[in-house]
């Protein structure tokens, strides 16, 4: 197996708390990888260090072979690791044709936060609508941001983590809020991605998690306390006990 990202022992205490306790963890190129846990269990704190939205106490982080440990999460960005953005990030009077061609300019160096540094740009203009196709937002992508359904907003949110070309992709969450019948909508787009695209993500709806991953890691107390493939985590009796709360 081609290992994509991979941690060594990783920890993060907050005072005398370990919120990150000896996470070794192999990410496999091409794999739709979920962290599941219980409320607390340290999944989110884990997604920051990888992004480096928060320094580790210790332990390594390698991408590609290369060890990103200490580099701010922008550089991480341009080496193929990125997260999602937050909705409340999102440009409320920009549409999502615009939005998204910002980020490409950005890609790309141009950078600048007005639409007018587009013009001239009409190849990523063109990149931006396949792309917004891609998350099924072609039919809103002149629409102001800010009057987009929910499940709309969180796809696009997505859409512009996607168009920073990543190599890997960290999702924390991303249909919380959506309304059920859309969810899992949102998951196969994710799920639909380019196999170059590495996908981990943290996801509380168990049917979800089963119908997306090919990978699960299960967090209980900041550790690793499971992994292995859907099926084995599906039967493993510990992991019934401590997360879905059945008797083991
Ligand atoms: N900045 C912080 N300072 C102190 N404690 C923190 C901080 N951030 C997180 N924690 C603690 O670390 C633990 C893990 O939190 P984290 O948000 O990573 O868990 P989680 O598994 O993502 O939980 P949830 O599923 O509820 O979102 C929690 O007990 C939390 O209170």
């Amino acid at each position: 197996m081609t290992v994509v990202l991979e941690t060594r022992r990783l920890q993060r205490n907050f005072g005398a708390f370990m919120a990150t306790n000896d996470v070794s963890l192999q990410i496999e190129q091409g794999a739709r990888h979920a962290l599941i846990g219980p409320n607390g269990a340290g999944k989110t704190t884990f997604i920051n260090l990888l992004a480096g939205v928060r320094p580790v106490s210790s332990g390594q982080i390698f991408l590609e072979g290369k060890d990103i440990t200490t580099l701010p999460s922008h550089v991480r960005v341009k080496k193929g690791l990125t997260r999602t953005f937050q909705i409340n990030q999102l440009f409320a009077d920009y549409t999502p044709l615009e939005t998204v061609t910002l980020a490409m300019l950005e890609r790309e160096g141009v950078g600048g936060s007005l639409w007018s540094k587009v013009t001239g740009h009409g190849a990523l203009v063109d990149e931006a609508a396949a792309l917004l196709s891609r998350f099924r937002l072609a039919a809103v992508m002149d629409e102001r941001t800010d009057r987009l359904p929910y499940g709309k907003q969180r796809l696009l949110e997505i859409a512009l983590a996607f168009a920073a070309k990543p190599r890997v992709l960290l999702l924390d969450e991303p249909a919380a809020g959506v309304p059920e019948d859309e969810r899992h909508e949102v998951l196969q787009i994710v799920s639909d991605l380019p196999s170059g695209v590495t996908v981990v993500l943290i996801e509380h709806d168990m049917d979800l998690v089963f119908s997306f991953a090919s990978r699960i890691s299960v967090l209980v107390a900041g550790a690793i306390f499971a992994e292995g493939t859907v099926q084995e985590i599906a039967a493993n009796p510990g992991v019934r006990a401590v997360y879905l709360g059945e008797a083991a």
